[in-house]
C-alpha cells in the first residue's frame, strides 16, 4: 500500500481503493487511461487486478521480473499479474487452502495471455518437476484443440471463444504441481445448427473439410466442399481471409497427439459470477472486520440475486417456464412461451415486454421480445426460434462451476480491451467504460470502499507517521495501538473517520489518509531544510535520514534475500533433477549432482577409513558411480596400512610372522585345529628347550638364537599342547633350513648322533632329566609329526638335509 501511496502523484494511483471519488466512473476512467498511456496496464482494486490489453510487447514478463515479484508483499511493488500469482501461491501454501483465479473479460481482452502468464510464473517459480512441465505443456497445448472445437467466427471476432474455460492445477503440500485439468463449460452448442449472417460454425468443421486427409474424408463420407453442407454456410462466410483452416487442421492434429458463453446464457453466466464475486468479496470483508473486533456495518450494494432468481428459480424462473412450455402437450410456439413469461413475470422490476412496458419503453421493444435489466445494463432478447433450448443445461453446468468456486478462495483478474482494432496505444473511452460497467468494477470498488478504504497494522502505521506528533516521535514507549491513538488524537481525526481494530487501524476515507500522507511530505520538506532549524528539526532530519538509510538497507536486504531464494530454487531444482537422473550416464542434467555425490562419498570415506590392516569389514558402501573408484581406493588404502604395519613391527614380531608363515605352510588344511592357533602369538615362555644343546649345534649362537624355545618348567599344559607343538615344530623346521648353511663338523661332540644316511637325530633336554629327540629328514615337502617312537619328525626341504649330510 505504501508503494501505492508514493506512486499516486506520479502515474495515477495503483489501487482504485484509494481513489477519493470512488463512485465516479469518470475518475475511474481517468486513472485507467492515465496509466495505460504510460504503459502501466495493471491497476488494483484491493486484491483484484484490472488489466488493459496493450496489444504490444512490454517486456514485463521476463525471468528477471518473475524473480522480482517472487515472495514479495502484494503492495510493495507496482501491480502485476505475477504479484497476484505469487500471492495466491504463497497463501495456498501457508494456509493450505484451495484458491481460484477468475480471469474474465470480453473476447480479445487478454484472458488467455493472462492465464499463460500465471502458468509461466508457476512453471518458473514453483518447485519444478517433470510432472509440472507436463501439466503446463498440456494446459498450454490444449489451446489449439479447445479453440478448434470451442471457437468460431463471430461478427465481433474472427476467433471468438464460445465457451468458458476452467483450468485446474493441483499442488502437493510442498507446493509442487502434481496434476491438473481443463474443463470447458457453457459451450454455445446452438451454433452447431444455427449461425447468424456473417458468422460461422465452430472452426473444427471447416478445418476438417479443408484440411482432412482424402482417406479420412472418404471414411467419414464427406466431400471437400463446405458449400455442400447447410450447417456450414448459413452465415454465408465459410471462407474467411484471416483464417487458414487447412493449416489450423494440422496444428489441431498435432496438439491432439500431445494431449493424448447464446447471448442469454452468456449474460446469465456473468450474472451468476457477479453474484459469486460480490458474495465472496463481502464475505472476506466481513471476516476481516470480525477478526479485528470491528462491528460489521451493512454495506449498501446492489445484490443481483433478484436477477439470478428471475432466470433460474425453480418453477418460476425463465428457464423453468421454457422447459415447461417445451414439454407441455399441445402446440407450443415462441409466442405461447412469451405469453407464459408475461403471465408469470408481470410486475417484476427487472422484466419487461412490449405488452408489459409503459408507453415510452414499448416503442423500443418488438412484440416477440423481452428485456432483462441485468446488473450491468438492459439487454433485449428475442424469443424467435426458441434460442433458449439449451438453457437448462447451461444452468446446471453453471451451478456445478459455482459449487466448485464457492469452496475456494477467490482472486480476480478483470481484462479490458482498449479498442476494437487490436491496436497498441489506443484507448477507446466508450468501449472501456462499457467493459468497466459490465465487469462490475465500480460495484466491486463500492463494496471494497463501503466500509473502510484503508487498513494498516498499528506498528506499520506508527512507524510511518510518528514524526507528525511530538509525543510519538522519535520513540514511542507504549504499545503501538496506544501510539496510534495518541497520534490520531494529535492529528484531530473525528470518531467516524476511523476505527481501532485488534491489530489494525481502519480508515474510512482515502482523503483522511492522503491528508496525513501530505502532512508527512510537508513535514519532511519544511522541517528538514536549513542549518538554522531548531533542535526538533535537526533531530527530525537525522530521523528522516536514518529512515531513508534504513529503507535503502531493507531494500538491499530484500533484494539479496530474493536473489538468495532464486538461487536456492535453482540449486534445489537442479539437485532434484540430478537425483532423478543419478543412474543415467553423465549429462547436463546430472553432472553437478554426481559431482556432489562423489564429493560427499569421499568426505565420508575419509572420516570412516579402516584403522587396521586386519579390519576387513569397515568400508563405506559406494554409490553406483563410485564402485570402481572405491575398489581402487580400498586396495590403495590396504597397501598403505600394510606398509605402515610392516614398518612398525619389531624384529621379534618379524620372526613371529616368519614362523607363523612357515607354520601356515605346514599345517594349513592339514590339522583340524590349526586355525585357532593363528591368532595366538608364539610365546617364548612356554617352551624351555635346553639352549645348551642348540648352542652346541649352532656355535654361531646368534643365528641360532631363533629357537629360543623354552618348555615350561611344569611341562606342557594340555590346552597349549597343540599350540606349543606347532610352535616348536615350526622352529625346528626353520632349524632344518638353517642347517644347509651349517658346517656339520661343528656338530662333532654334540649330543646329536646321526644314525642314518637320510636322517639326523637331535637329542635335547625337555627338562632336567627328561630328554627329547627330533629327527630331521629331507623331502620336497615340509612337515612335522610325531613318530611312533615318540620322536618329533621334522621333514625339511630337500637341500637342507642333503647339504647337511654331505657336509658331515
Ligand atoms: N499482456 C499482454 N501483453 C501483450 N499483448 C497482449 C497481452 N494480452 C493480450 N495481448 C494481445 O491480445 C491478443 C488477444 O489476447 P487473448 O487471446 O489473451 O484474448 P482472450 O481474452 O483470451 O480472447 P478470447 O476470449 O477470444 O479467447 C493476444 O493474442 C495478444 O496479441
Amino acid at each position: 500500500m505504501e508503494g501505492s501511496l508514493t506512486a499516486r502523484d506520479r502515474v495515477g494511483i495503483q489501487d482504485f481503493v484509494l481513489l477519493d471519488a470512488y463512485t465516479s466512473e469518470t475518475a475511474f476512467m481517468d486513472n485507467l487511461r492515465k496509466r495505460f498511456n504510460e504503459n502501466l496496464i495493471y491497476t488494483y482494486i484491493g486484491t483484484l487486478l484490472v488489466s488493459v490489453n496493450p496489444y504490444k510487447e512490454l517486456g514485463i514478463y521476463t525471468k528477471k521480473q518473475m524473480d522480482i515479484y517472487m515472495g514479495v508483499n502484494f503492495f510493495e511493488l507496482p501491480p502485476h499479474i505475477f504479484a497476484l500469482a505469487d500471492n495466491v501461491y504463497r497463501t495456498m501454501i501457508s494456509e493450505t487452502s484451495n484458491h481460484f483465479i477468475l480471469i474474465s473479460g470480453e473476447s480479445g481482452a487478454g484472458k488467455t495471455e493472462a492465464s499463460k502468464k500465471v502458468l509461466q510464473f508457476y512453471a518458473v517459480c514453483c518447485p519444478s518437476t517433470r510432472l509440472l512441465d507436463n501439466v503446463r505443456d498440456r494446459l498450454l497445448l490444449s489451446n489449439p484443440v479447445l479453440e478448434a472445437f470451442g471457437n468460431a467466427k463471430t461478427l465481433k471476432n474472427d476467433n471468438s471463444s464460445r465457451f468458458g474455460k476452467y483450468m485446474d492445477i493441483q499442488f502437493d503440500h510442498q507446493g509442487a504441481a502434481v496434476g491438473g485439468h481443463v474443463l470447458s463449460y457453457l459451450l454455445e452448442k446452438s451454433r452447431v445448427v444455427h449461425q447468424n449472417h456473417g458468422e460461422r460454425n465452430f472452426h473444427i468443421f471447416y478445418q476438417l473439410v479443408e484440411g482432412g486427409e482424402d482417406e479420412l474424408l472418404r471414411w467419414l463420407g464427406l466431400e471437400r466442399n463446405c458449400q455442400n453442407y447447410r450447417f456450414l454456410i448459413q452465415g454465408e462466410c465459410a471462407k474467411v481471409s484471416s483464417i487458414n483452416d487447412k493449416s489450423d487442421w494440422k496444428t489441431v492434429q498435432k496438439a491432439l497427439i500431445i494431449i493424448d458463453f447464446e447471448q442469454f446464457c452468456i449474460n446469465f453466466c456473468n450474472e451468476k459470477l457477479q453474484q459469486l464475486f460480490i458474495q465472496l468479496t463481502l464475505k472476506s470483508e466481513q471476516e476481516e472486520y470480525e477478526m479485528e473486533g470491528i462491528e460489521w456495518e451493512p454495506v449498501p450494494y446492489f445484490n443481483n440475486k433478484i436477477i439470478c432468481d428471475l432466470v433460474e428459480e425453480k418453477h418460476r424462473g425463465i428457464i423453468s417456464i421454457l422447459d415447461e412450455e417445451c414439454l407441455r402437450p399441445g402446440e407450443a410456439t415462441d409466442f405461447t412461451f412469451l405469453e407464459k413469461l408475461e403471465e408469470k413475470m408481470c410486475g417484476h422490476p427487472h422484466f419487461v415486454t412490449h405488452k408489459l412496458a409503459d408507453q415510452k419503453t414499448r416503442k423500443t421493444l418488438e412484440r416477440g421480445e423481452f428485456r432483462l435489466l441485468h446488473y450491468a445494463g438492459e439487454v433485449t432478447y428475442s424469443v424467435a426460434g426458441k434460442l433458449f433450448n439449451v438453457a437448462t443445461q447451461f444452468k446446471s453446468s453453471l451451478a456445478g462451476l459455482t459449487e466448485i468456486l464457492m469452496t475456494k478462495e477467490p482472486w480476480y483478474v478483470r481484462c479490458l480491451k482498449p479498442n476494437h482494432c487490436k491496436q497498441p496505444d489506443r484507448f477507446d473511452d466508450v468501449m472501456v467504460r462499457h467493459q468497466v460497467k459490465y465487469l462490475g468494477l465500480m460495484e466491486h470498488l463500492r463494496v471494497r470502499r463501503a466500509g473502510f478504504a484503508y487498513r494498516r497494522r498499528y506498528e506499520v502505521f506508527l512507524k510511518r507517521y510518528k514524526a507528525l506528533c511530538p509525543d510519538t516521535w522519535p520513540h514511542w514507549k507504549g504499545t503501538p495501538a496506544e501510539g496510534v491513538q495518541r497520534l490520531i488524537k494529535h492529528l484531530g481525526y473525528k470518531p467516524d473517520e476511523y476505527k481501532m481494530g485488534r491489530t489494525k487501524i481502519f480508515i474510512r476515507h482515502p482523503r483522511t489518509l492522503f491528508a496525513i500522507e501530505d502532512a508527512f511530505e510537508i513535514c519532511k520538506h519544511e522541517l528538514g531544510k536549513g542549518p538554522e532549524t531548531h533542535t526538533y528539526n535537526i533531530t527530525l532530519n537525522s530521523f528522516l535520514t536514518a529512515t531513508k538509510i534504513e529503507t535503502c538497507w531493507r531494500g538491499l536486504q530484500a533484494r539479496k534475500e530474493r536473489e538468495r531464494r532464486a538461487w536456492a530454487v535453482k540449486v534445489i531444482k537442479k539437485f532434484i533433477k540430478g537425483f532423478m537422473n543419478r543412474n543415467q550416464p553423465v549429462s547436463m542434467d546430472n553432472s553437478e549432482y554426481l559431482a556432489f555425490v562423489r564429493q560427499s562419498y569421499l568426505t565420508r570415506l575419509k572420516d570412516n577409513l579402516p584403522k587396521s590392516v586386519l579390519d576387513k569389514t569397515t568400508w563405506l558402501t559406494p554409490p553406483p558411480i563410485m564402485q570402481e573408484a572405491s575398489v581402487f581406493l580400498r586396495k590403495l588404502h590396504t597397501r598403505l596400512l600394510l606398509r605402515k604395519y610392516v614398518r612398525g613391527i619389531s624384529s621379534q614380531q618379524k620372526v613371529q610372522l616368519q614362523i607363523k608363515a612357515l607354520t601356515s605352510d605346514i599345517f594349513r588344511g592339514r590339522k583340524e585345529n590349526y586355525p585357532q592357533s593363528i591368532c595366538q602369538p608364539f610365546a617364548d615362555t612356554r617352551i624351555n628347550i635346553n639352549i645348551k644343546v642348540l648352542q652346541q649345534i649352532c656355535p654361531e649362537g646368534i643365528k641360532y638364537s631363533v629357537p629360543v624355545i623354552k618348555y615350561d618348567r611344569n611341562g606342557f599344559r594340555p590346552r597349549f599342547r597343540q599350540l606349543i607343538f606347532t610352535q616348536a615344530a615350526a622352529y625346528l623346521v626353520e632349524e632344518a633350513k638353517i642347517k644347509q648353511r651349517v658346517n656339520y663338523s661343528s656338530l662333532k661332540g654334540a649330543q646329536c648322533p646321526i644314525n642314518s644316511k637320510s636322517m639326523i637325530v637331535v637329542r635335547f633336554d625337555i627338562q632336567p632329566g627328561k630328554e627329547g629327540f627330533v629327527d630331521f629328514k629331507s623331502s620336497s615337502e615340509a612337515m612335522v609329526y610325531r613318530t611312533k617312537n615318540g620322536h618329533l619328525m621334522v621333514v625339511g626341504p630337500h637341500n637342507a638335509i642333503v647339504n647337511s649330510r654331505d657336509k658331515s
